[in-house]
């Protein structure tokens, strides 16, 4: 039986990473993916990199997609393109290297010490020293009445395959994926109807943000069903009927060409068969992990979405960072230090967000002073033409650290890092209210928010 230092199963971020490094360091490593499909994992394949070329391409000039359904064809086209060729890279990165081995087969325990491949063509037990489960997650679909007879219901990486555009299109879920896949396909031109079970637009958020984005996306053409469950699917004419119930029981039909199914994603751990390698799993499936990612089982760790943390590439990539200080260096890295985790949502335009807003702070009890801003001070929106959004910032008014920052406004996913980068350095508010920013820039609206924060100020 063939022995490795390292059985990586999962070809997800920080695994693919992790694996890299280990074998620059002359160690034997198994890395297990169990589909050809799917080298690179998740985010490259059918997530993060597609959906924003996708977005990408919804965003361009009106009269490029005078003819909708084609403009569409070729956007997947592309889309398909793109991520073949990152596919192979991928794969390439690993199975180049002269002490990896790249598996293509489903992985499951047999033991702490041994796991089993199985393939339709290969049929093999492995065993290693140490082991890292990234085997990511997957759509969580809720129990609906009829999903199994009833066709055009997709997940967001079943309808990323369909180069026809829903003319009508129905979304279960407003979180990230359906307000994401919501922007997207109405930027390409489909009706779009978001059902969302939670009574608040985008609950997490402070009111004045949610009401700009959900004017925004109204201005679109997307509905939305606040407060409603999707119960029952059933197939009709040419797409499919939808029953939608809300917290008073009143039941109402809708019909569209497709439904996404866009309401959450649960841990990827059935059939690994954990129980036989003695790790332990939450009521969620979440793989338990510690402080230093490490399982019930010391030699076994857990990295990216299959240990119930955030549901970002770049925290699996964080969990690398914890993993390859405790295996190459001297191992202090750990969860205690991450701190101030920002998300982008990439709708049109982009919100971004790191640290407290004003509903956290408030829960938190902690004091803070704010200032908000619209979007279109920003000389720049003259230039993009997208003068849409607002901007809010929390500073603490004893230390005048920046408590917090949340920018819906075109960029913001690459200026909420700069923001991020002052937090994690404990600046005073005045370095970006100050900071010398290029010209003329989204960036720097950052001087003027901030420099709003001063009149709050004794
Ligand atoms: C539509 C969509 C859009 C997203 N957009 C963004 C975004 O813009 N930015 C962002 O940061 N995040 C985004 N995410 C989240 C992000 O994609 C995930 O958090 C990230 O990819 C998780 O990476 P991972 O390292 O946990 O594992 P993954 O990349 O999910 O890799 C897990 C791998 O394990 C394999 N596997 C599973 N079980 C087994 C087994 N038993 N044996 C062998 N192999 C197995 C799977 O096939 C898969 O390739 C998005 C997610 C979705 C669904
Ligand atoms: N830009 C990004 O970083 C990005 C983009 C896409 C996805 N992601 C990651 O992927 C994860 C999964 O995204 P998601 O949008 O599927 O999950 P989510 O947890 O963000 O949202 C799920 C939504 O579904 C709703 N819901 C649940 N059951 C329902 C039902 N029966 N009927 C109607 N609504 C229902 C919930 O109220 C919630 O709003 C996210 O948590 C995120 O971490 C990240």
């Amino acid at each position: 039986m063939k022995h490795y230092d390292y059985i990586i199963i999962g070809f997800g971020k920080g695994g693919k990473t992790l694996a890299a490094d280990l074998a620059a360091k002359g160690k034997n490593v198994a890395m297990v993916e169990q589909s050809a499909e799917m080298y690179g994992g998740t985010c490259i394949n059918i997530a993060c990199i597609p959906t924003k070329i996708l977005i990408h391409h919804g965003k361009k000039e009106e009269d490029l997609k005078e003819d909708k359904q084609n403009f569409y064809r070729s956007s997947i086209e592309d889309k398909n393109k793109v991520t073949a060729a990152l596919r192979e890279k991928n794969y390439n990165n690993l199975a180049d290297q002269e002490t990896v081995m790249v598996y293509t087969a489903k992985a499951s325990f047999i033991s702490d010490k041994q796991v089993h491949l199985e393939s339709e063509t290969e049929s093999l037990d492995l065993t290693a020293d140490y082991f890292i489960i990234n085997t990511g997650s997957q759509p969580n679909i809720p129990p609906i009445t009829g999903l199994n007879e009833t066709n055009h219901v997709y997940t967001s990486t079943e309808l990323q395959q369909v180069s026809e555009l829903p003319e009508e299109l129905l979304i279960a879920g407003g979180g990230y994926i359906g307000l994401e896949f919501a922007s997207m396909y109405a930027n390409f031109g489909s009706n779009v109807t978001v059902i969302d079970s939670s009574t608040e637009f985008m609950p997490q958020e402070d009111r004045d943000i949610a009401e700009e984005i959900k004017k925004t996306l109204q201005a679109k053409n997307i509905s939305f069903l606040q407060g409603c469950k999707l119960t029952a699917v059933s197939n009709h004419s040419d797409g499919i009927k939808a029953i939608v119930e809300n917290e008073a029981g009143e039941k109402a039909e809708e019909t569209a060409s497709a439904l996404l199914l866009a309401t959450g994603r649960k841990p990827n751990t059935e059939g690994l068969n954990l129980n036989k390698a003695g790790v332990e799993i939450d009521n969620k499936g979440a793989v338990i992990v510690d402080d230093y990612l490490r399982t019930s089982q010391k030699h076994i760790w857990a990295i990216g979405d299959v240990n119930g943390g955030p549901q970002f590439t770049y925290i699996s990539l964080d969990d690398y960072r914890i993993i390859r200080d405790q295996l190459i260096s001297e191992g202090t890295y750990s969860l205690a230090y991450r701190k101030n985790v920002p998300y982008s949502v990439f709708l049109d335009p982009v919100l971004s967000h790191v640290g407290l807003n004003e509903k956290k702070a408030k829960e938190k009890n902690i004091d803070y002073v704010v200032a908000s801003m619209p979007a279109a001070n920003i000389p720049y929106t003259k230039i993009n033409k997208q003068s849409t959004g607002l901007l809010k910032a929390l500073v603490d008014p004893e230390t005048k650290e920046i408590l917090g920052c949340t920018l819906f406004c075109a960029e913001s996913s690459e200026i909420i890092n700069t923001v991020r980068l002052a937090m994690e350095a404990k600046l005073s508010y005045t370095a970006l209210r100050d900071n010398i920013f290029t010209h003329p820039t989204m960036s720097e609206g950052l001087n003027d928010l901030f420099k709003k924060i001063d009149a709050k100020i004794s």
